[in-house]
């Protein structure tokens, strides 16, 4: 994206009432606290990017927008409504204005792509459809329209399960547009594809969020990404905002000081590096990375590791990212 164009789109952007607001929100679940006093604005036809390691509150916080959860403490106002405190009926006519894609990208594998697409324009209303004969010829046409967006029209009556991971995750999206959001949410869409898919998808979000003027708000974990199709990274880091900056000029090793600031160990550099799939943190941990991130005055000699052949591990998915390892030593 050029620097007038992002510029054009934060002027506009700035002058409009926030279309969401959260304050002071805080999630727990039992003890795990997922979100700490998050305060955060988000302007229409922004496009946010969360970034953070797995765990870090992100999933969390994008479904506090769609009513999924609730917070513990504090507000959140999406579209103008007090989340929390929407009744069924009105939380429905909510969640029809905020579309929402997944990881997984949750089609009906055995309905036909179109079918999956036609399912969109079920937000918000009540009652069962009975495949594709239940919907009428504007519908239809609509979800047509949507699938050459996408690039797959030729592909609307293949059974959804025979496309692959981008292409589904392209349906995903036809199917949210089905719901003429003003918002779209989505939570690490492109976590299960591969890097030149994942290009594609993420460069399709930004083009239709900027031609329909979408807000939309995305967790991803990777920076490349984020930088390149965001507007502006929140960075979360245990549930808070360690970061909320334009994506304006910004660099990969910038994103990475950030993070490698907050970090409290050797070990959180080593987990963010992974997760954040970047190589840069991953250098000679004597030298590199303590000279990069300045760390040695806080994480101390002992936590660093004192042989080359230490091992990160870099299985992050128990959500406690700290973990160093030699060869042959059991946990
Ligand atoms: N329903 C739940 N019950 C209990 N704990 C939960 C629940 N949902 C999330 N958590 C916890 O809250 C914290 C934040 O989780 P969240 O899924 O928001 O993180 P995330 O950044 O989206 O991670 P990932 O990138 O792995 O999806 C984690 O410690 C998680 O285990």
């Amino acid at each position: 994206m050029s620097v007038t164009e992002q510029q054009a789109r934060h002027t506009a952007s700035d002058q409009a009432e926030p279309l969401v607001r959260l304050r002071g929100v805080t999630k727990r679940f039992d003890r795990t606290v997922a979100l700490q006093r998050v305060d955060l604005d988000i302007r229409r036809g922004e496009i946010v990017v969360l970034l953070g390691l797995s765990g870090s509150g992100k999933s969390t916080l994008l479904r506090h927008l769609d009513g999924l959860e609730r917070p513990t403490a504090g507000s959140v106002s999406v579209l103008g409504d007090e989340v929390p405190a929407l009744g069924q009926r009105a939380l429905r006519r909510l969640r029809a204005r905020v579309g929402f894609v997944f990881q997984q990208f949750e089609l009906v594998p055995s309905l036909t792509v179109l079918e999956n697409v036609l399912t969109g324009s079920l937000a918000g209303v009540r009652g069962p459809r009975l495949g594709i004969l239940g919907y009428g010829r504007t519908l239809k046409l609509k979800a047509l329209g949507h699938l050459d967006r996408v690039g797959l029209l030729e592909r609307a009556y293949q059974r959804a399960d025979t496309l692959s991971g981008g292409q589904q995750q392209r349906v995903a999206i036809a199917r949210a547009l089905m719901q003429d959001p003003e918002i779209l949410l989505a939570d690490e869409p492109v976590a299960s594809l591969d890097p030149e898919s994942s290009e594609q998808v993420m460069a399709l979000i930004r083009e239709i969020a900027i031609d329909r003027g979408l807000t939309v708000v995305c967790s991803l974990h990777q920076v490349d990404l984020a930088l390149s199709w965001g507007d502006r990274i929140v960075g979360l880091r245990h549930g808070e905002v360690v970061l909320d900056t334009t994506t304006d000029g910004l660099s990969k090793t910038e994103v990475m000081e950030i993070y490698g600031r907050v970090a409290t160990s050797t070990r959180e550099l080593q987990a963010i590096a992974v997760e954040l799939e970047t190589d840069e943190l991953l250098g000679d941990p004597d030298d590199d990375l303590r000279g990069l991130l300045g760390v040695e005055e806080r994480v101390g000699e002992d936590e660093l590791p004192d042989d080359p052949e230490w091992e990160f591990d870099a299985d992050v998915d128990g959500r406690e990212p700290d973990e160093l390892r030699r060869p042959g030593r059991t946990r």
